[in-house]
């Protein structure tokens, strides 16, 4: 059966799991990111850290130039199925590494997405940097209180327009006797931009 690519958000449930993989980032929140990222179809994108492909898959609708990277080789695995499921594979070339070993050998980049990063933000944002054109993006979702205030610093030395959002989205159960409303954990996006 054919998959037609839309511009509807892939809900969570849809996207294969695998339990050594963190989770899909969360529906309204992919929404965001590729708000904040603005991507079109001439973009060449790079993202570190793929994890699930919940992103990935989000970003493959809008460009076929994406590199996804993993260092976590179950990552690879899980976002490379779920590209199969919806019929994106053939947008993304998809590495499994340390993202730090691989930007060197990319060309250039109009935006960079940052899911995981491990102890390399500093460094990973200053190599992004290199290759990033300008008004180009680089973009971090950050849970940890260290990710924000890390990545924020380190755009701002390189001299980005800086900016920070952070996202507390409550989803409704809905009950017999009522909608309990179900927090999420917050989730912080810092977008940079190349001036
Ligand atoms: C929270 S998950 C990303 C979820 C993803 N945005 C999604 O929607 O499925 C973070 C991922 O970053 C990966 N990661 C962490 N540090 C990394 C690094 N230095 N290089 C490559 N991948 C890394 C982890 O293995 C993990 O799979």
């Amino acid at each position: 059966m054919e998959i037609i690519i839309s511009d509807k958000m892939i809900t969570d449930d849809e996207f294969i799991k695998n339990n050594s993989v963190p989770g899909p980032t969360k529906e309204e929140i992919r929404c965001i990111v590729l708000c904040k990222t603005n991507i079109s179809k001439e973009d060449k994108v790079l993202e570190i850290g793929c994890g699930t492909g919940g992103l990935t898959c989000e970003i493959a609708k809008k460009t076929k130039n994406l590199i996804s990277i993993d260092k976590n080789p179950k990552a690879i695995e899980t976002t490379k199925m779920n590209l199969k499921k919806f019929n994106l594979y053939n947008n993304v070339k998809l590495i499994k590494n340390d993202g730090l070993s691989i930007i060197s050998n990319i060309n250039s980049l109009n935006k960079a997405i940052i899911g995981g990063s491990g102890n390399d933000l500093e460094e990973i944002i200053a190599q992004i940097d290199k290759k990033i054109v300008k008004n180009g993006k680089i973009i971090v979702t950050a849970i940890l209180i260290d990710t924000k205030v890390q990545s924020i610093n380190q755009l701002k030395k390189l001299a980005y327009e800086t900016e920070i959002i952070e996202v507390n989205i409550s989803k409704g159960k809905i009950l017999d006797r009522g909608i309990m409303m179900i927090s999420q954990n917050p989730i912080a996006i810092i977008t940079g931009t190349k001036k």
